[in-house]
């Protein structure tokens, strides 16, 4: 049986040059490859207690419902700057490339509600700190952050400190 990381392709200089881009769609066009990633990401669950998850536009919407759908449990959007359409809590934050807005519809999470954290990668860690202020500005505690894929070397978990956070596979550097 093949392993995750042998379905990821790696791609120099995208979307700019020094950035070695993972990607992810290698894993999904391959069947065992698909299964392969959403069973090892919800296996990370197994004994955690938790009401919801949330999924980070658009990558993380890809595990983040499956997971939800076999768990039943419900599936929180965090989306991209201008897509909700009710009241939203925001945030802006630095990525490996440019910069980004994320927002929630501020009645997604309720207060005291045990939230997952699902996103394809980890690099620097800036897109899911902001998930994570977003979810905790709603009363919500994460109790958990799950990803495919970490880029340890850009050092995104050191802006995890406290949180517990589960990567699938890691890469040493970026
Ligand atoms: O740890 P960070 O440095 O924040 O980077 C990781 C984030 O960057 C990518 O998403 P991106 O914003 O490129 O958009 P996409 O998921 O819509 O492709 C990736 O899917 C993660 O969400
Ligand atoms: N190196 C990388 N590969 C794929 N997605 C990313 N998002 C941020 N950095 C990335
Ligand atoms: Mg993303």
């Amino acid at each position: 049986m093949k392993k995750i990381e042998e379905y990821v392709r790696s791609i120099p200089d995208f979307p700019e040059p020094g950035i070695i881009f993972r990607d992810v769609t290698s894993v999904l066009q391959d069947a065992d490859g698909l299964q392969l990633a959403i069973d090892s990401m919800q296996n990370c669950l197994e004994g955690e207690e938790f009401d919801v998850i949330t999924g980070l536009e658009s990558r993380g919407f890809i595990f983040g419902m499956p997971i939800a759908y076999n768990l039943h449990k419900p599936f929180v959007l965090v989306r991209k700057a201008g897509k909700l359409p009710c009241e939203t809590v925001s945030r802006t934050y630095e990525l490996e490339y440019g910069s980004a807005t994320i927002e929630m519809h501020k009645d997604s999470i309720k207060p005291g509600q045990k939230v997952v954290i699902v996103d394809d990668l980890i690099a620097t860690g800036g897109s899911v700190e902001a998930a994570i202020k977003l979810v905790e500005e709603l009363g919500g505690e994460v109790v958990k952050v799950v990803f495919l894929m970490e880029l340890a070397g850009l050092k995104g978990r050191e802006r995890l400190k406290g949180y517990n956070v589960a990567s699938v596979i890691c890469y040493d550097g970026k």
